[in-house]
């Protein structure tokens, strides 16, 4: 029986871990600040959103969100982010990734104070993050650390496959990977003989966005299994495929009328795996932890 990596237990750890510093925070001077800024109307988002409000209010963190319409401009963004960098009560800017196109994602990213960047995104802090250096990491890779460090999983000289390269994921998932010591293969769309590499995994990361593909070709029987992926699947056969005609969670389907996935297929994953995180309920909540640990080291950097 595979072990299920509860990312609601390691979420509930990592932010009690914190609650005593948050209060330190607050008696010495303030609370910590987190803004975040969406624009447009992404769905992805729109959970991230939702859990992470209900976080800062959990925690005590205050937190901000400014809404902006998606005909925003570079310059409009800009202006915002300048404000908040300028504002001492606020320690994490959070600017909601996909942007619209006619935005200029990367003068956004290199806009952001570097230590008010809790998303690890500006190039300054990348740059840290590839020299091992201290900096805010990105916060889903970070969580998938967490993860394996609180299930006593050591990547240690264990060959680790990354399936995914994104600047937000993939990437500095393998980064933090290397510098625990695994063997790192980093694979993507044109990777060939894609089920036989990842099969070579004693660590799998899937990080792809694509409902389910990984099944069990891709994965090596007893091998840890970190589902990155979040696909809201709205389509019966689909659906169909994904829970193998699972009367219960079919009827769930309907009533819903969709379902959320991760990248790697549930039942192979179970079945195969020794251990894996679940979809949802796995890494999605520690990335949302990961951003309160960034913002609160944050303020602690500000209150020194
Ligand atoms: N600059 C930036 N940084 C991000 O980290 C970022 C982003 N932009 N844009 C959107 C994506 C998406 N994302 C989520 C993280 C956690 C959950 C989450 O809490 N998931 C839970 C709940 C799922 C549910 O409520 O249905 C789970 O997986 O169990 C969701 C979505 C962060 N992202
Ligand atoms: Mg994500």
């Amino acid at each position: 029986m595979a072990r299920i990596l509860d990312g609601k237990v390691i979420n509930q750890q990592i932010l009690d871990e914190l609650k005593p510093r948050i209060a330190h925070l607050t008696s010495a001077r303030r609370a910590p600040g987190l803004v975040v800024i969406l624009v447009g109307n992404d769905p992805a988002s729109e959970i991230y959103v939702r859990n992470k409000v209900k976080t800062c209010l959990e925690l005590g963190v205050h937190s901000e969100e400014i809404r902006l319409p998606d005909t925003t401009t570079t310059a409009e963004l800009l202006a915002h982010i300048e404000t908040l960098n300028q504002r001492p009560a606020i320690d994490g800017i959070l600017v909601q990734m996909p942007l619209p196109k006619q935005v200029d994602s990367r003068a956004v990213l290199l806009a952001i104070r570097p230590d008010k960047d809790v998303d690890g995104f500006h190039p300054f802090n990348v740059g840290q993050l590839v020299a091992n250096a201290p900096a805010p990491r990105s916060c889903t890779p970070a969580g998938v650390m967490e993860i394996l460090r609180r299930s006593g999983i050591d990547p240690a000289g264990s060959d680790a496959v990354v399936v995914g390269r994104s600047d937000i994921v993939g990437k500095p998932m393998a980064m933090l990977l290397l510098h625990a010591h695994a063997t790192v293969t980093i694979c993507h769309s044109k990777t060939q003989n894609l089920p036989e590499v990842c099969k070579r995994a004693q660590i799998l990361v899937a990080a792809i966005g694509r409902p389910a593909m990984l099944t069990a070709e891709y994965i090596r029987p007893g091998a840890v299994v970190i589902d990155v992926g979040m696909n809201r699947v709205s389509s019966r056969p689909e659906a169909e495929r994904i829970t193998r005609g699972d009367a219960e969670k079919l009827a769930r389907f309907e009533k819903r009328g969709s379902l959320l996935v991760g990248d790697v297929h549930p039942l192979d994953m179970a079945e195969l795996s020794e251990a894996y995180t679940p979809v949802p309920g796995g890494v999605g909540l520690l990335t949302i932890a990961m951003l309160m640990s960034n913002t609160v080291q944050s303020a602690e950097h500000r209150l020194k």
